[in-house]
């Protein structure tokens, strides 16, 4: 599979624009031969969280434009994340849509990151962002979804061979969007499929490092500070091989974890 990871800046508050360099990204990726073209997080408005009554995509605009743009060029689009007005309340929300142009995931950001005030302005999300595309589980998750092994576990345990993760991770913390990243793809034995945004909002720089690593641990993408389109070929049967080659899946002891899991909130 080809993929391509898009580490485009965003402009705050600015949804129009947005769409259009998203557009201008998948058209380029589209052009040199991607399968699966993968955005960052909150691409749409960035984190103009005060200003999302009348930013947030509460039209179902992104999704109309994902699946027109997969269907016409055949491609699947892991569309990041957008600031999304539903059910009364503003989420993170990440849409998968497949090359036949349909909708394959919505998935609500779980776990809301309090130093950028997600806690204040967005609601947390409750489902598991595993999909199919041919045949095959993935795995969606968010940022800050990075730091709790357990919901990445999750996925791959309900089999994700790849999970692909949108951000808008702060340069401040970048060593450890890396550590936590390589950490996440050793000890699931999985792909994962990176991509975090470059550029600057009125409170913090991010760090890019969009990144793709192998199931053993290798990185085989890093795109640093460049902003623009990345490009990698992956091979899903290597998931099988390190599994092989180390059977953690087959070694876990789900009920000796549970046992302790317990015990700790019996204490607390
Ligand atoms: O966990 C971190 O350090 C960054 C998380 C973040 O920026 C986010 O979830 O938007």
């Amino acid at each position: 599979m080809k993929i391509a990871c898009v580490q485009m800046d965003i402009i705050f508050g600015e949804p129009e624009q947005n769409y259009q360099q998203v557009i201008n990204y998948l058209t380029e990726a589209a052009a040199n031969g991607a399968e699966t073209i993968v955005l960052p997080e909150m691409w749409n408005t960035g984190y103009a969280l005060t200003e999302l009554g009348t930013l947030a995509d509460s039209t179902n605009q992104t999704v109309e434009l994902l699946k027109s743009f997969a269907k016409e060029h055949a491609v699947n689009i892991v569309g990041g994340s957008v600031s999304t007005q539903k059910n009364n309340g503003f989420y993170n929300t990440m849409y998968v849509v497949n090359k036949n142009g349909e909708l394959v995931l919505e998935y609500d950001k779980a776990h809301r990151f309090g130093l950028m005030d997600e806690h204040i302005h967005l609601e947390e999300g409750d489902t598991l962002g595993t999909f199919k595309l041919d045949g095959t589980v993935y795995g969606g998750v968010i940022c800050y979804d990075i730091r709790f092994p357990e919901w990445i576990r999750a996925q791959a345990l309900n089999g994700a061979k790849l999970i692909f993760v949108s951000a808008e991770w702060p340069e401040a913390r970048i060593d450890h969007w890396r550590i936590l990243l390589q950490a996440r793809a050793i000890e699931n034995q999985c792909f994962i499929v990176a991509v975090n945004r470059v550029g600057s909002d009125p409170k913090n720089v991010f760090g890019g490092s969009t990144m793709v690593i192998a199931p053993w641990g290798e990185v085989r993408l890093d795109m640093q500070k460049d902003e623009g389109v990345g490009y990698v070929e992956i091979n899903l049967d290597e998931v099988e091989e390190v599994r092989k080659r180390i059977p953690v899946f087959d070694d876990r002891r789900e009920k000796l974890y549970e046992k302790f899991s317990k015990s700790i909130n019996e204490v607390l």
